[in-house]
């Protein structure tokens, strides 16, 4: 495998009396699919957002590298500018700007040619798309796919993809699959957020996270038995079949 691109070490996150990142020692390759899953407040989108060094995640302890040298003291501007990026959840609006400007901005080719091809290949056409304003009037699936077109236009060179199959039809989610392909030919290294077993196909590997920690990591079979509600055993607090302390009953 090549040398990592973005590696965590010792990685713990305190919020409050919350440890919402506990020890987390991970890396992440060039042109890899990596897949992050966990159940409901495992810790996942925290680790994105440290990760990207969103404000009020970056009081951790332990070092995020990137090509190995420390992230420290680097913010979101600064992390973009060295090719990360992150794809939340419920994609930004930013109201009113129109779909072409917004892809544009963060381009590395902002040519119409480029904007109209990163679109088709999110399966928007680009003659009913590109003038429309990003706001409530398109629908989430809509918004998201332009939010990945708009990834796809940047050629970052790490990808972070909180749940990029939420709120996808069948056939926008084979758009998604053929652009993470396409962001992997490119080199890039993708980190996936998910909880769908069929997203995990798509990925080379997969870490299982709970309670802040990794609690395994590997192909993704090996994985897999977590989506088939066959977890591997761990502490979690919230799970019915545990008893006083954290013990299995
Ligand atoms: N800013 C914050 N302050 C305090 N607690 C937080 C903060 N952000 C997240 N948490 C808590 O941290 C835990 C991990 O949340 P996180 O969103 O990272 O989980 P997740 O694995 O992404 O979950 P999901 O699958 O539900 O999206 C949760 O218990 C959450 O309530």
């Amino acid at each position: 495998m090549t040398p990592p691109v973005l590696e965590t070490r010792d990685l713990s996150l305190q919020l409050g009396e919350s440890r919402l990142l506990d020890g987390l020692s991970v890396d992440f390759h060039e042109g890899c699919i990596h897949a992050l899953v966990g159940p409901n407040g495992a810790g996942k989108t925290t680790l994105a957002n440290t990760l990207m060094g969103l404000r009020g995640y970056r009081g951790h302890e332990g070092d995020i590298l990137l090509d190995g040298t420390s992230l420290r003291g680097t913010g979101p501007d600064e992390r973009a500018r060295r090719g990360m990026t992150l794809a939340w959840q419920e994609p930004a609006r930013f109201e009113g700007l129109r779909v072409e400007r917004f892809i544009a901005a963060g381009a590395k080719d902002p040519g119409e040619g480029r904007l109209r091809a990163v679109l088709e290949e999110v399966g928007l056409d680009p003659r009913s798309y590109l003038d429309r304003a990003v706001d409530p009037s398109l629908s989430g699936g809509e918004r998201k796919r332009i939010e990945l077109a708009s990834i796809l236009a940047m050629e970052p060179r790490i990808v972070l993809m909180d749940e990029p199959d939420s709120g996808i039809d069948v056939e926008a989610l084979n758009y998604i699959f053929k652009a993470l392909k396409n962001l992997k030919r490119a080199g890039a290294t993708v980190i996936l957020i998910t909880h769908s077993a069929e997203v995990l196909k798509h990925a080379g590997d997969a870490m299982l996270m709970c309670c802040g920690r990794l609690i395994d990591r590997g192909p993704v079979d090996k994985i897999r038995p977590y989506f088939e509600g066959r977890c591997i055993p761990c502490n979690h607090p919230n799970r019915p079949s545990l008893g006083e302390g954290g013990r299995r009953e």
